[in-house]
């Protein structure tokens, strides 16, 4: 069953269109990554779910029950979700385990039960033996596990997150990426995570929705987003790679034979006419051979532990990015061979 289901859910404020007719469910138990480049409208879909905003148009439902449309919207606190956002909200005069606490304590739950389900919840994110640390003695991350601690105590069933590790360095995020898939494995609750960071969503969520203006582009587990993106704007959001242009050749219903500058390649598909198409090739699909695309060295990038190395393509304009063991020189002829291919449908 779909725990959240949002139907022609609409936002405007003002003149802007920030969620455009938008249909989407989150299915129990599932984790999705909201994906897309700033203002696309991931925080407004987030706040509409949670009851922060109202619909302009369209509905949000919680299993059958109607959470809000234009007329009516169910109030935030007793729609039963938790909300973890990037800036804490935590009370820095209180420690750890009264910050943990207050969901249970403004619900009045007994004092007994309380300290049971705040231990369990700290040993969850990593926190056992912090409960009696004022929040101004713990670091980013550990402000940030504090919070996905309040948020897990109330054991809600549906979990919001916008941006929660947005304010940490590198390596707390990698530690946190941990800590968010051991809860989703734990709680099984239903997970809606609003990034802009690519690799956060492919990494965390076990379906991406990447929006673009207010619209829902693609949803699909992080690999087919990945290898097989549903249009251009999704090829160029996520991962590298380079979009060039081809002529198909023939197609059938999972591959086509493609012509790009005179060289044969076959291509994944998901069918078409023969005739232009456009045509991703990711860095890890292409390397330098005997044989194969000719291209000319346009710049070479040290990126640790490859040489990212941009190549012109002897058709006007199309650049290919490829990744070199050694660096190459600018203006250097090569050849490229090609071992997979995607041709984006519609483009
Ligand atoms: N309260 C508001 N009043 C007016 N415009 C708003 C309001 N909230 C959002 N918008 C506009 O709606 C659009 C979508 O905003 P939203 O915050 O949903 O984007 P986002 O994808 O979450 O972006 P970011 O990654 O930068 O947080 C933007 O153009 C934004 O300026």
């Amino acid at each position: 069953m779909s725990e959240i289901r949002v139907d022609r859910l609409t936002k405007r404020f003002n003149d802007t269109v920030a969620l455009d007719a938008v249909s989407l469910d989150f299915p129990a138990g599932t984790f999705t990554a909201l994906l897309g480049p700033s203002g696309c409208g991931k925080t407004t879909m987030l706040r509409l779910i949670a009851g922060f905003e109202a619909p302009s148009d369209g509905c949000v439902f919680f299993g059958d029950e109607l959470m809000a449309d234009p007329q009516r919207q169910v109030a935030p606190e007793v729609r039963g979700i938790g909300v973890v956002f990037q800036s804490y909200a935590l009370w820095p005069h209180m420690d750890v385990a009264a910050n943990v606490a207050y969901p249970l304590k403004a619900r009045h739950v007994k004092a007994g039960e309380i300290a049971g389900r705040v231990g369990a919840v700290l040993d969850i994110v990593g926190l056992a033996g912090f409960a009696g640390r004022r929040i101004e003695e713990l670091s980013g991350g550990q402000r940030q596990r504090v919070a996905l601690a309040r948020c897990l105590v109330a054991d809600a069933r549906i979990i919001l997150f916008d941006e929660p590790l947005a304010n940490l360095d590198m390596h707390l995020r990698a530690s946190m990426v941990e800590a968010f898939r051991d809860i989703h494995r734990r709680t099984g609750a239903t997970i809606v995570y609003v990034t802009h960071d690519q690799a956060e969503a492919l990494a965390l969520a076990d379906r991406v929705a990447i929006m673009s203006q207010g619209k829902v582009l693609q949803v699909a587990p992080p690999q087919e987003v990945y290898r097989a993106p549903a249009d251009t704007i999704v090829a160029g959001f996520v991962g590298r790679g380079s979009v060039v242009t081809a002529t198909a050749v023939d197609h059938d219903a999972t591959s086509a034979r493609i012509d790009i500058a005179g060289h044969r390649v076959i291509a994944r598909s998901a069918g078409g006419d023969a005739g232009a198409v456009k045509v991703l090739l990711r860095p890890e699909a292409l390397r330098l051979a005997a044989e194969g695309l000719p291209a000319t060295v346009l710049d070479s990038i040290y990126r640790g532990p490859v040489h990212e190395v941009r190549l012109a393509l002897p058709v006007s304009r199309q650049e290919l990015l490829i990744d070199s063991a050694d660096a190459l020189a600018i203006g250097q002829q090569v050849h490229v061979a090609v071992s997979d291919a995607w041709v984006i449908p519609g483009a």
